[in-house]
Protein backbone atom coordinates (compact mmCIF):
# COMPACT_ATOMS: atom_id res chain seq x y z
CA UNK A 1 0.00 0.00 0.00
CA UNK A 2 1.27 3.57 -0.92
CA UNK A 3 0.01 6.83 0.58
CA UNK A 4 1.14 10.13 0.06
CA UNK A 5 1.26 13.36 1.92
CA UNK A 6 2.16 16.86 1.30
CA UNK A 7 2.61 19.81 3.89
CA UNK A 8 3.74 23.37 3.52
CA UNK A 9 6.19 25.60 4.78
CA UNK A 10 5.37 29.39 6.23
CA UNK A 11 6.35 32.47 6.47
CA UNK A 12 5.51 34.52 10.37
CA UNK A 13 4.30 37.95 9.07
CA UNK A 14 4.73 39.12 12.84
CA UNK A 15 5.51 37.37 16.23
CA UNK A 16 8.05 34.61 16.05
CA UNK A 17 10.32 34.05 19.16
CA UNK A 18 7.85 35.95 21.27
CA UNK A 19 4.82 33.40 20.49
CA UNK A 20 7.12 30.91 22.57
CA UNK A 21 6.48 33.62 25.23
CA UNK A 22 2.61 33.72 25.24
CA UNK A 23 2.55 36.56 22.01
CA UNK A 24 0.31 36.66 19.54
CA UNK A 25 1.67 35.85 15.84
CA UNK A 26 0.62 35.93 12.46
CA UNK A 27 1.61 33.11 10.10
CA UNK A 28 0.91 31.96 6.40
CA UNK A 29 1.30 29.04 4.44
CA UNK A 30 3.47 29.53 1.51
CA UNK A 31 3.17 27.16 -2.07
CA UNK A 32 6.51 24.94 -1.37
CA UNK A 33 6.01 21.90 0.41
CA UNK A 34 7.66 18.74 1.78
CA UNK A 35 6.25 15.23 0.58
CA UNK A 36 6.27 11.82 1.67
CA UNK A 37 5.76 8.66 0.37
CA UNK A 38 5.05 6.01 2.92
CA UNK A 39 5.00 2.19 1.36
CA UNK A 40 3.57 -0.54 3.51
CA UNK A 41 3.94 -3.89 2.40
CA UNK A 42 1.04 -5.99 1.13
CA UNK A 43 2.16 -9.10 3.34
CA UNK A 44 4.55 -8.70 5.82
CA UNK A 45 7.97 -10.78 4.75
CA UNK A 46 9.82 -12.73 7.12
CA UNK A 47 12.90 -11.49 4.84
CA UNK A 48 11.87 -7.89 4.46
CA UNK A 49 12.11 -6.54 8.34
CA UNK A 50 13.01 -2.70 7.65
CA UNK A 51 12.23 0.26 8.44
CA UNK A 52 13.83 2.71 5.38
CA UNK A 53 14.18 6.29 4.93
CA UNK A 54 15.04 8.33 2.52
CA UNK A 55 15.86 11.04 2.16
CA UNK A 56 16.07 11.76 -2.12
CA UNK A 57 16.96 15.51 -2.07
CA UNK A 58 20.03 14.59 0.15
CA UNK A 59 20.77 11.00 -1.83
CA UNK A 60 21.22 9.57 1.70
CA UNK A 61 19.13 6.48 2.63
CA UNK A 62 19.11 5.08 6.67
CA UNK A 63 18.10 1.89 7.40
CA UNK A 64 16.87 -0.38 10.64
CA UNK A 65 15.93 -3.60 11.27
CA UNK A 66 12.51 -3.61 12.75
CA UNK A 67 13.24 -5.95 15.39
CA UNK A 68 16.31 -3.95 16.59
CA UNK A 69 13.84 -0.94 17.16
CA UNK A 70 11.56 -3.18 18.85
CA UNK A 71 14.80 -4.00 21.25
CA UNK A 72 16.28 -0.71 21.67
CA UNK A 73 12.91 2.01 21.82
CA UNK A 74 11.25 1.36 25.11
CA UNK A 75 7.11 0.99 24.19
CA UNK A 76 4.43 0.24 26.29
CA UNK A 77 3.37 -3.85 25.77
CA UNK A 78 0.00 -3.23 27.18
CA UNK A 79 -1.25 -0.43 24.89
CA UNK A 80 -2.16 -1.05 20.69
CA UNK A 81 -0.04 1.46 18.68
CA UNK A 82 -2.59 3.75 17.88
CA UNK A 83 -2.65 7.16 16.40
CA UNK A 84 -4.91 8.66 18.24
CA UNK A 85 -3.32 9.36 21.82
CA UNK A 86 -0.53 11.53 21.09
CA UNK A 87 2.14 11.87 23.79
CA UNK A 88 5.61 13.96 24.64
CA UNK A 89 8.77 11.36 23.63
CA UNK A 90 10.36 11.02 27.32
CA UNK A 91 14.30 11.88 27.49
CA UNK A 92 14.61 8.22 27.98
CA UNK A 93 12.91 7.16 25.01
CA UNK A 94 14.84 9.96 22.89
CA UNK A 95 18.31 8.71 24.23
CA UNK A 96 17.73 5.19 22.81
CA UNK A 97 16.62 6.70 19.46
CA UNK A 98 19.73 9.26 19.11
CA UNK A 99 22.00 5.79 19.88
CA UNK A 100 19.89 4.31 16.98
CA UNK A 101 20.58 7.57 14.52
CA UNK A 102 24.17 7.87 15.73
CA UNK A 103 24.45 4.37 14.60
CA UNK A 104 23.80 5.17 10.74
CA UNK A 105 26.65 7.50 10.05
CA UNK A 106 25.09 10.73 8.72
CA UNK A 107 27.69 12.60 6.90
CA UNK A 108 29.95 15.30 9.05
CA UNK A 109 28.48 17.95 7.07
CA UNK A 110 24.37 16.70 7.39
CA UNK A 111 24.84 15.88 10.93
CA UNK A 112 21.81 18.55 11.46
CA UNK A 113 19.57 15.98 10.10
CA UNK A 114 19.81 13.64 13.43
CA UNK A 115 17.31 15.82 15.45
CA UNK A 116 14.71 15.01 12.02
CA UNK A 117 15.85 11.59 11.47
CA UNK A 118 15.35 11.02 15.29
CA UNK A 119 11.79 12.71 14.97
CA UNK A 120 10.87 10.70 12.15
CA UNK A 121 11.90 7.33 14.12
CA UNK A 122 9.94 8.63 17.04
CA UNK A 123 6.99 9.24 14.77
CA UNK A 124 7.07 6.31 13.07
CA UNK A 125 7.27 3.76 15.49
CA UNK A 126 4.44 5.63 18.11
CA UNK A 127 2.15 5.75 15.22
CA UNK A 128 2.20 2.50 13.12
CA UNK A 129 4.28 0.78 16.11
CA UNK A 130 7.34 -1.81 14.59
CA UNK A 131 6.62 -2.86 11.14
CA UNK A 132 8.74 -2.56 7.99
CA UNK A 133 8.18 0.00 5.75
CA UNK A 134 9.54 2.54 3.45
CA UNK A 135 9.64 5.79 3.87
CA UNK A 136 10.84 8.58 0.93
CA UNK A 137 10.95 12.11 1.55
CA UNK A 138 11.39 15.25 -0.56
CA UNK A 139 11.10 18.91 -0.21
CA UNK A 140 10.57 22.46 -1.79
CA UNK A 141 11.79 24.19 1.33
CA UNK A 142 15.69 25.26 2.38
CA UNK A 143 16.19 23.36 5.55
CA UNK A 144 16.58 25.25 8.65
CA UNK A 145 16.30 28.82 6.88
CA UNK A 146 12.81 30.24 8.77
CA UNK A 147 10.34 28.76 6.21
CA UNK A 148 9.59 25.91 8.91
CA UNK A 149 10.85 22.98 7.40
CA UNK A 150 10.98 20.89 10.36
CA UNK A 151 7.17 21.64 10.74
CA UNK A 152 6.74 20.80 6.81
CA UNK A 153 8.48 17.58 7.59
CA UNK A 154 6.37 16.21 10.95
CA UNK A 155 2.97 17.55 9.74
CA UNK A 156 3.58 15.45 6.15
CA UNK A 157 5.01 12.59 7.55
CA UNK A 158 2.62 12.34 10.63
CA UNK A 159 -0.23 13.13 7.58
CA UNK A 160 0.77 10.07 5.87
CA UNK A 161 1.51 7.67 9.20
CA UNK A 162 -2.19 8.76 10.35
CA UNK A 163 -3.70 8.16 6.72
CA UNK A 164 -2.39 4.66 6.59
CA UNK A 165 -3.16 3.51 10.16
CA UNK A 166 -6.95 4.88 9.67
CA UNK A 167 -9.66 2.93 9.08
CA UNK A 168 -10.78 5.68 6.77
CA UNK A 169 -9.17 5.56 3.31
CA UNK A 170 -11.35 7.87 1.11
CA UNK A 171 -9.48 7.33 -1.94
CA UNK A 172 -10.85 10.65 -3.30
CA UNK A 173 -9.43 11.89 -6.88
CA UNK A 174 -5.72 13.48 -6.40
CA UNK A 175 -5.15 15.48 -3.34
CA UNK A 176 -7.20 15.53 -0.57
CA UNK A 177 -7.57 17.22 2.96
CA UNK A 178 -8.22 14.96 6.23
CA UNK A 179 -11.25 15.69 8.21
CA UNK A 180 -11.29 17.91 11.09
CA UNK A 181 -10.70 15.08 13.72
CA UNK A 182 -7.91 13.54 11.94
CA UNK A 183 -5.99 17.50 11.56
CA UNK A 184 -6.79 18.11 15.11
CA UNK A 185 -4.98 14.49 15.70
CA UNK A 186 -2.37 15.23 12.88
CA UNK A 187 -1.51 18.54 14.59
CA UNK A 188 -1.15 17.38 18.51
CA UNK A 189 1.37 14.95 17.00
CA UNK A 190 3.33 17.59 14.95
CA UNK A 191 4.08 19.84 17.65
CA UNK A 192 5.63 16.80 19.28
CA UNK A 193 7.77 16.14 16.35
CA UNK A 194 8.58 19.77 16.26
CA UNK A 195 9.55 19.63 20.30
CA UNK A 196 12.37 17.03 19.30
CA UNK A 197 13.68 19.79 17.15
CA UNK A 198 12.90 23.04 18.63
CA UNK A 199 12.84 21.80 21.98
CA UNK A 200 10.36 24.60 23.10
CA UNK A 201 8.44 25.23 19.49
CA UNK A 202 5.36 27.21 20.02
CA UNK A 203 3.40 25.16 17.41
CA UNK A 204 2.43 27.98 15.25
CA UNK A 205 4.75 26.29 12.32
CA UNK A 206 3.42 22.62 12.89
CA UNK A 207 -0.38 24.37 12.65
CA UNK A 208 -0.18 26.89 10.05
CA UNK A 209 1.09 23.66 7.90
CA UNK A 210 -1.70 21.78 8.93
CA UNK A 211 -4.07 24.22 8.40
CA UNK A 212 -2.78 26.47 6.19
CA UNK A 213 -4.24 29.66 4.72
CA UNK A 214 -3.51 32.37 7.14
CA UNK A 215 -3.52 32.04 10.90
CA UNK A 216 -3.33 34.15 14.36
CA UNK A 217 -1.77 31.61 16.76
CA UNK A 218 -1.33 32.81 20.44
CA UNK A 219 -0.55 29.76 23.24
CA UNK A 220 -2.03 27.51 21.72
CA UNK A 221 -5.75 29.24 20.35
CA UNK A 222 -5.91 29.78 16.45
CA UNK A 223 -7.78 31.99 14.41
CA UNK A 224 -7.75 31.28 11.00
CA UNK A 225 -7.43 35.12 9.34
CA UNK A 226 -9.94 35.61 6.19
CA UNK A 227 -8.40 38.42 3.75
CA UNK A 228 -8.90 39.78 0.68
CA UNK A 229 -5.86 42.20 0.69
CA UNK A 230 -3.58 40.77 -1.53
CA UNK A 231 -0.25 40.21 0.34
CA UNK A 232 2.92 40.05 -1.72
CA UNK A 233 6.52 39.58 -0.42
CA UNK A 234 9.83 39.01 -1.77
CA UNK A 235 11.63 36.56 0.17
CA UNK A 236 15.07 36.38 0.78
CA UNK A 237 17.25 33.63 1.94
CA UNK A 238 20.69 35.17 3.46
CA UNK A 239 21.99 31.13 3.27
CA UNK A 240 23.32 31.79 6.68
CA UNK A 241 22.71 28.76 8.55
CA UNK A 242 21.21 28.47 11.48
CA UNK A 243 19.58 26.41 14.33
CA UNK A 244 16.14 27.38 15.52
CA UNK A 245 16.49 25.07 18.71
CA UNK A 246 19.29 27.24 19.87
CA UNK A 247 17.74 30.57 19.09
CA UNK A 248 15.23 29.96 20.90
CA UNK A 249 16.73 28.98 23.81
CA UNK A 250 18.64 31.83 23.81
CA UNK A 251 15.77 34.06 23.67
CA UNK A 252 14.99 32.21 27.16
CA UNK A 253 18.21 32.72 28.52
CA UNK A 254 17.99 36.56 27.45
CA UNK A 255 14.55 37.07 29.35
CA UNK A 256 15.75 34.87 32.27
CA UNK A 257 18.82 37.74 32.68
CA UNK A 258 16.31 40.67 31.89
CA UNK A 259 12.34 39.65 32.74
CA UNK A 260 11.13 42.81 32.87
CA UNK A 261 12.70 44.58 29.91
CA UNK A 262 12.21 40.94 27.81
CA UNK A 263 8.22 40.96 28.94
CA UNK A 264 7.52 44.34 27.58
CA UNK A 265 9.72 43.18 24.52
CA UNK A 266 7.18 40.19 23.82
CA UNK A 267 3.87 42.79 24.85
CA UNK A 268 4.74 45.32 22.21
CA UNK A 269 5.15 42.14 19.83
CA UNK A 270 1.59 41.15 20.96
CA UNK A 271 0.25 44.40 20.23
CA UNK A 272 2.14 44.20 16.85
CA UNK A 273 0.75 41.08 15.83
CA UNK A 274 -2.86 41.79 16.84
CA UNK A 275 -2.84 44.92 14.60
CA UNK A 276 -1.15 43.18 11.90
CA UNK A 277 -4.02 40.73 11.75
CA UNK A 278 -6.79 43.16 12.30
CA UNK A 279 -5.50 44.82 8.98
CA UNK A 280 -4.91 41.89 6.85
CA UNK A 281 -9.06 40.79 7.89
CA UNK A 282 -10.21 44.55 7.81
CA UNK A 283 -12.71 44.94 4.95
CA UNK A 284 -12.05 48.07 2.50
CA UNK A 285 -12.50 50.58 5.03
CA UNK A 286 -8.98 52.05 4.20
CA UNK A 287 -7.52 51.77 0.77
CA UNK A 288 -4.82 48.54 0.32
CA UNK A 289 -1.95 51.22 -0.16
CA UNK A 290 -2.92 52.53 3.77
CA UNK A 291 -2.73 48.79 5.01
CA UNK A 292 -0.03 48.30 3.22
CA UNK A 293 1.67 51.29 4.40
CA UNK A 294 0.76 50.55 8.60
CA UNK A 295 1.74 46.95 7.81
CA UNK A 296 5.25 48.58 6.38
CA UNK A 297 5.29 50.55 9.69
CA UNK A 298 4.36 47.51 11.65
CA UNK A 299 6.98 45.21 10.56
CA UNK A 300 9.40 47.78 10.93
CA UNK A 301 9.13 48.04 14.61
CA UNK A 302 8.81 44.40 14.60
CA UNK A 303 12.49 43.97 13.35
CA UNK A 304 13.46 46.29 15.70
CA UNK A 305 11.96 44.29 18.69
CA UNK A 306 13.33 40.92 17.54
CA UNK A 307 17.04 42.80 17.24
CA UNK A 308 15.93 43.89 21.12
CA UNK A 309 15.99 39.64 21.56
CA UNK A 310 19.18 39.20 19.70
CA UNK A 311 17.90 36.83 17.07
CA UNK A 312 19.17 39.26 14.00
CA UNK A 313 22.69 39.44 12.15
CA UNK A 314 24.54 41.64 9.75
CA UNK A 315 23.50 39.32 6.53
CA UNK A 316 19.86 40.26 7.61
CA UNK A 317 20.67 43.99 8.34
CA UNK A 318 22.42 43.95 4.51
CA UNK A 319 19.02 43.10 3.29
CA UNK A 320 17.62 45.58 4.73
CA UNK A 321 19.54 48.31 3.88
CA UNK A 322 19.51 47.08 0.35
CA UNK A 323 16.28 46.75 0.21
CA UNK A 324 15.30 50.15 2.04
CA UNK A 325 17.53 52.00 -0.59
CA UNK A 326 14.59 51.43 -2.69
CA UNK A 327 11.91 52.56 0.18
CA UNK A 328 10.90 49.01 0.80
CA UNK A 329 10.04 47.99 4.38
CA UNK A 330 11.98 43.70 5.67
CA UNK A 331 12.09 42.17 8.56
CA UNK A 332 13.57 38.63 9.46
CA UNK A 333 11.41 35.26 9.37
CA UNK A 334 11.26 32.57 11.60
CA UNK A 335 13.83 31.92 14.03
CA UNK A 336 15.85 34.47 12.73
CA UNK A 337 20.65 34.76 12.54
CA UNK A 338 20.47 34.22 9.30
CA UNK A 339 17.64 31.94 6.92
CA UNK A 340 15.14 34.10 5.35
CA UNK A 341 13.83 37.67 5.32
CA UNK A 342 10.48 38.97 3.95
CA UNK A 343 10.27 42.08 2.27
CA UNK A 344 6.70 43.32 1.68
CA UNK A 345 6.30 44.71 -2.22
CA UNK A 346 3.25 47.08 -2.16
CA UNK A 347 1.02 46.52 -5.15
CA UNK A 348 1.89 49.87 -6.52
CA UNK A 349 5.53 49.52 -7.08
CA UNK A 350 6.93 48.96 -10.01
CA UNK A 351 7.97 45.62 -11.42
CA UNK A 352 11.69 47.46 -12.72
CA UNK A 353 11.90 48.32 -8.76
CA UNK A 354 11.93 44.67 -8.02
CA UNK A 355 14.38 43.29 -10.84
CA UNK A 356 16.69 45.79 -9.31
CA UNK A 357 16.29 44.70 -5.81
CA UNK A 358 16.59 41.54 -6.45
CA UNK A 359 19.89 42.08 -8.79
CA UNK A 360 21.46 44.07 -5.92
CA UNK A 361 20.70 40.99 -3.42
CA UNK A 362 21.49 38.33 -5.63
CA UNK A 363 24.94 39.84 -6.29
CA UNK A 364 25.26 39.77 -2.59
CA UNK A 365 25.09 36.37 -2.87
CA UNK A 366 21.78 35.93 -1.34
CA UNK A 367 18.61 33.70 -2.92
CA UNK A 368 15.37 35.91 -3.83
CA UNK A 369 11.93 33.70 -4.66
CA UNK A 370 8.41 34.76 -4.35
CA UNK A 371 5.70 32.38 -2.52
CA UNK A 372 1.85 32.52 -3.00
CA UNK A 373 0.82 33.30 0.32
CA UNK A 374 -2.32 31.27 2.29
CA UNK A 375 -2.64 27.93 0.53
CA UNK A 376 -3.87 24.76 1.22
CA UNK A 377 -2.62 22.90 4.97
CA UNK A 378 -1.30 19.02 4.88
CA UNK A 379 -2.92 17.10 2.22
CA UNK A 380 -2.77 13.19 1.99
CA UNK A 381 -3.25 10.70 -1.47
CA UNK A 382 -3.69 7.33 -1.81
CA UNK A 383 -2.21 5.46 -4.88
CA UNK A 384 -4.05 2.35 -6.54
CA UNK A 385 -2.17 -0.56 -5.55
N1 LIG B 1 12.91 16.96 4.87
C1 LIG B 1 13.53 16.77 6.05
N2 LIG B 1 14.07 15.58 6.37
C2 LIG B 1 14.68 15.38 7.55
N3 LIG B 1 14.82 16.33 8.51
C3 LIG B 1 14.30 17.52 8.26
C4 LIG B 1 13.64 17.82 7.01
N4 LIG B 1 13.24 19.10 7.05
C5 LIG B 1 13.64 19.58 8.25
N5 LIG B 1 14.27 18.66 8.96
C6 LIG B 1 14.84 18.82 10.33
O1 LIG B 1 14.53 20.14 10.75
C7 LIG B 1 15.74 20.89 11.02
C8 LIG B 1 15.55 22.33 10.57
O2 LIG B 1 14.58 22.89 11.39
P1 LIG B 1 14.69 24.35 11.98
O3 LIG B 1 16.04 24.59 12.58
O4 LIG B 1 13.53 24.49 12.84
O5 LIG B 1 14.55 25.29 10.70
P2 LIG B 1 13.28 25.52 9.74
O6 LIG B 1 12.13 24.85 10.38
O7 LIG B 1 13.13 27.00 9.68
O8 LIG B 1 13.65 24.99 8.40
C9 LIG B 1 16.82 20.17 10.23
O9 LIG B 1 18.07 20.38 10.82
C10 LIG B 1 16.35 18.71 10.31
O10 LIG B 1 16.76 18.13 11.53
C1 LIG C 1 11.17 31.26 16.43
C2 LIG C 1 9.83 30.58 16.26
O1 LIG C 1 8.81 31.51 16.63
C3 LIG C 1 9.57 30.17 14.80
C4 LIG C 1 10.63 29.25 14.25
O2 LIG C 1 10.42 29.01 12.89
P1 LIG C 1 11.53 28.26 12.00
O3 LIG C 1 11.82 26.93 12.62
O4 LIG C 1 12.76 29.13 12.02
O5 LIG C 1 10.94 28.13 10.62
C5 LIG C 1 9.77 29.38 17.18
C6 LIG C 1 8.36 28.84 17.44
O6 LIG C 1 7.37 29.60 17.39
O7 LIG C 1 8.26 27.66 17.76
MG1 LIG D 1 11.55 24.90 12.37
Amino acid sequence: MEVKARAPGKIILAGEHAVVHGSTAVAAAIDLYTYVTLRLPLHLDENNDRLTLQLKDLSLEFSWSVARLKEEIPYDDSSNFSPSTPSSCSSETLKSIAALVEEQNIPEAKIWLSSGISTFLWLYTSILGFIPATVIITTELPYGSGLGSSAAFCVALTAALIASSGSDKTRGDGWSSLDETNLELLNKWAFEGEKIIHGKPSGIDNTVSAYGNMIKFCSGEITRLQTNMPLRMLITNTKVGRNTKALVAGVSERTVRHPEAMNSVFIAVDSISKEVAAIIQSKNENSVTEREERIKELMEMNQGLLESMGVSHSSIDTVMQTTLKHKLTSKLTGAGGGGCVLTLLPTLVSGTVVEKVVQELESSGFQCFTASIGGNGAEIYFCSD
